[in-house]
């Protein structure tokens, strides 16, 4: 008979919007956790920044400021950063596996940034380094995608990623509080990073595109790599004009293979974050609140969907006990999981090269030519108007130009070359289009 094996002790980084719902956990589900593992979890130590806040439920005699003690003490087996941002976690992290930890984090802009050395490190020492809790919430994606999907070829991973800027999006298209409101909303309701920068100039979502673009595609990306662009440029306007199309504005985060003649892993990727217009037809529009939502379309599984909480306390600490749980049974069963391998090296492409949509919606002079004029524009750069339309007269006159696919930078040319027309008063918004022609 095996010897029984003592608790596994508990080291956790952070007591904020997210580790204070761990501690929760812990203890509401002592038990039922003690039985899906085999052994109690315990926590050892909570360290934090401001040791004198009083955190319920959390044992005042447990928290210390002093992390990095923490992490090499010889008592922890196990440790949970969910301090976020780069240093002292990237540090703490590496300690803890250097002394024989594994680690669960939910740390997105880390991984993004410096994943590289934080698996080599998981790798050389045989630790654990899991972190669903880092990409979309509470929604197990990351697992199906390093796991379930792992003998499949995935072409595309589109979504939402990003609650806070869901949550104000969604706001600002169902008439409800405006853009600072509705962020103020979102940071009250935990969803927002300490630095709500990170959200709304789509930082977040770009790290959670880096993090899915290396697990799709087995290829190094970082978030500096993501094209990225944020909602604070979207107006109300844009959202009016979505309307006029049917169409929802979306934070969209959009990592693609894209094909070359006869290679079958392409010619390189395609990551990118960017508000789009979706047709309210489309799944993806119906995704409110900070529920994120993301598609993965895999060669064999075809398309498969994920959706659920995207971001707050709880939800975030459901992934973050399930990592909790599956490294506690590796350390119980003395096999550390899979490290991630990015074998292929495939480049990411520049944006320019990406083919997308474009929405574009001029105020021009009302007389005759204009739309000549305009549309020869879009001849020009070889890009081709899908529809277009004229909104008011005189004065208001208006043109609303929707293209078919083309190059990026294609289609931006067409852009600056609108604003040089003389009937072109204004280019009033742009805005990418995605979802079927
Ligand atoms: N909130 C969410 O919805 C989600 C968050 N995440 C990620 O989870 C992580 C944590 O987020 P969240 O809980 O919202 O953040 P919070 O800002 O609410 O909490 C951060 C915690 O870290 C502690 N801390 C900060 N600096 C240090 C330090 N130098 N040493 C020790 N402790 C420190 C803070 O201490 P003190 O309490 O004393 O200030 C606080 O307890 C981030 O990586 C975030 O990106 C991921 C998915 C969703
Ligand atoms: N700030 C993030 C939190 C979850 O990752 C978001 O709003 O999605």
């Amino acid at each position: 008979m095996k010897p029984e094996r003592g608790p596994l002790r508990v080291a956790l980084l952070g007591c904020g919007v997210v580790g204070s719902e761990v501690v929760r956990l812990l203890r509401e589900q002592a038990d039922d956790l003690a039985a899906r593992v085999g052994t109690p979890l315990e926590l050892a130590g909570v360290a934090v920044r401001r040791p004198e806040r009083v955190r319920a439920g959390v044992d005042p005699a447990l928290v210390t400021t002093d992390a990095q003690g923490l992490v090499t003490r010889d008592d922890v087996d196990i440790v949970v950063e969910v301090i976020g941002g780069i240093e002292p976690a990237r540090t703490l992290m590496l300690e803890a596996m250097k002394t024989g930890k594994s680690v669960v984090t939910a740390n997105k802009a880390l991984l993004a940034e410096d994943g590289a050395t934080l698996f080599a490190a998981a790798r050389e020492y045989g630790a654990d380094l899991y972190y669903e809790a880092a990409v979309a919430g509470a929604i197990p994606l990351l697992r199906p995608l390093r796991e379930s999907l792992v003998g499949d070829h995935v072409h595309r991973v589109l979504g939402i990623v990003n609650g806070t800027t869901n949550y104000i999006l969604d706001q600002m298209d169902s008439g409800g509080a405006g853009f600072n409101e509705a962020l103020e909303e979102a940071q009250a309701l935990g969803y927002a990073e300490a630095d709500p920068t990170a959200d709304v100039e789509g930082f977040d979502a770009a790290a959670k595109a880096a993090i899915l673009a290396q697990l799709a595609f087995h290829t190094p990306v970082t978030a500096a790599d993501v094209h990225r662009e944020g909602i604070t440029e979207v107006s109300a306007a844009d959202v009016a004009g979505a309307k006029g199309m049917d169409c929802v504005v979306k934070l969209l985060a959009i990592c693609e293979r894209v094909p070359s003649e006869g290679g079958r892993n392409g010619r390189g990727v395609s990551v990118r974050v960017y508000p789009a217009m979706i047709p309210r037809t489309h799944p993806l529009a119906s995704v409110r609140e900070a529920y994120n939502a993301v598609f993965v379309e895999a060669e064999s599984a075809g398309s498969l969907m994920f959706y659920g909480a995207g971001a707050g306390g709880a939800p975030t600490a459901s992934a973050v006990l399930g990592d909790l749980v599956a490294v506690a049974r590796n350390v119980v069963g003395g096999t550390p999981g899979p490290v991630e391998v990015t074998y292929a090296k495939l480049p990411v492409l520049p944006m320019g090269e990406t083919v997308t949509r474009y929405y574009i919606h001029l105020d021009v002079t009302d007389e005759a030519g204009v739309l000549a004029t305009v549309a020869e524009e879009f001849a020009r750069h070889e890009v081709s108007i899908q529809a277009v339309r004229q909104v008011g007269l005189g004065e208001e006159a208006q043109l609303v130009v929707v293209t078919h696919r083309a190059p990026d930078a294609a289609l931006s040319a067409v852009v600056e070359g609108l604003r040089g027309l003389d009937s072109v008063r204004e280019v009033a918004s742009v805005m990418r289009v995605e979802g079927e022609e």
